[in-house]
């Protein structure tokens, strides 16, 4: 990556981190995950990653409960080496949360690995094109490259509407998303 493209993207995250923060829009975790409901019902047989929400990001939480109500095996990603891909953990709603890498939330070790169908991520901003913004660790870029070489993975923006932007800076290890999940919509990427 080019340092032109660092500092783009770098400008960018700080702006959607402050826009982001500055979204009201009421119980929409649990209307995003209506959504996500609404347009995959049959998962039974699936393993799902989402996120243990941190800071202003969309709440994953009444998503992650109907899910493990519905019988949909869950799992969280944990930060396991930097500049690695991310690890994937069983979740259930008895499960030990303990401080990961960066103070994410993560399952204690006893959890089982799993290796998801669908990962669901979060971001700082969005495009139409399917192109997201992250922290900068490059984490989930290198997880869906990886867990695409091969098998069938979908992999899931989780996000406000409002954290779309007109167009992402990207570079040439960016993972498109599949489809963007939020509470005003679900749209599968073309
Ligand atoms: N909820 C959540 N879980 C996640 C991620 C994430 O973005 N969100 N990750 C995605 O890769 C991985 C953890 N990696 C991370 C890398 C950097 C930062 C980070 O820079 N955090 C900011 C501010 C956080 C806030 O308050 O909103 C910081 O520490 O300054 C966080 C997580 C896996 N789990
Ligand atoms: N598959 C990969 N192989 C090698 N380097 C990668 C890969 N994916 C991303 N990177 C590098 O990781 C760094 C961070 O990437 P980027 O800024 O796109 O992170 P991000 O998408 O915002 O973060 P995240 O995916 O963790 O949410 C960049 O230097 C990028 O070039």
């Amino acid at each position: 990556m080019t340092q032109t493209c660092r500092n783009q993207k770098q400008q960018q995250r700080d702006a959607a981190f402050a826009r982001r923060a500055s979204i009201v829009a009421e119980d929409a975790g649990a209307r995003a995950a209506r959504r996500f409901l609404d347009a995959f019902p049959a998962l039974d047989d699936k393993t799902i990653s989402l996120y243990w929400p941190l800071g202003s990001e969309l709440d994953t939480r009444p998503l992650l409960q109907a899910l493990h109500d519905l019988g949909v095996a869950c799992a969280l990603p944990v930060v396991e080496r930097k500049d690695h891909p991310l690890a994937f953990r069983r979740w259930t709603p008895e499960t030990v949360l303990e401080p990961g890498a960066f103070n994410v939330l993560v399952p204690a070790k006893t959890a089982d690995y799993v290796t998801p169908d669908f990962v669901i991520t979060p971001m700082l901003a969005f495009d139409a094109a399917g192109y997201r913004l992250g922290y900068g660790g490059g984490f989930y870029d290198r997880t869906l490259e990886k867990l695409r070489d091969g098998v069938e993975c979908c992999a899931i923006g989780f996000a406000y509407a409002a954290q779309e932007v007109a167009r992402v800076v990207t570079d040439s290890y960016d993972q498109r998303l599949d489809y963007i999940v939020t509470e005003k919509e679900l749209r599968k990427i073309t």
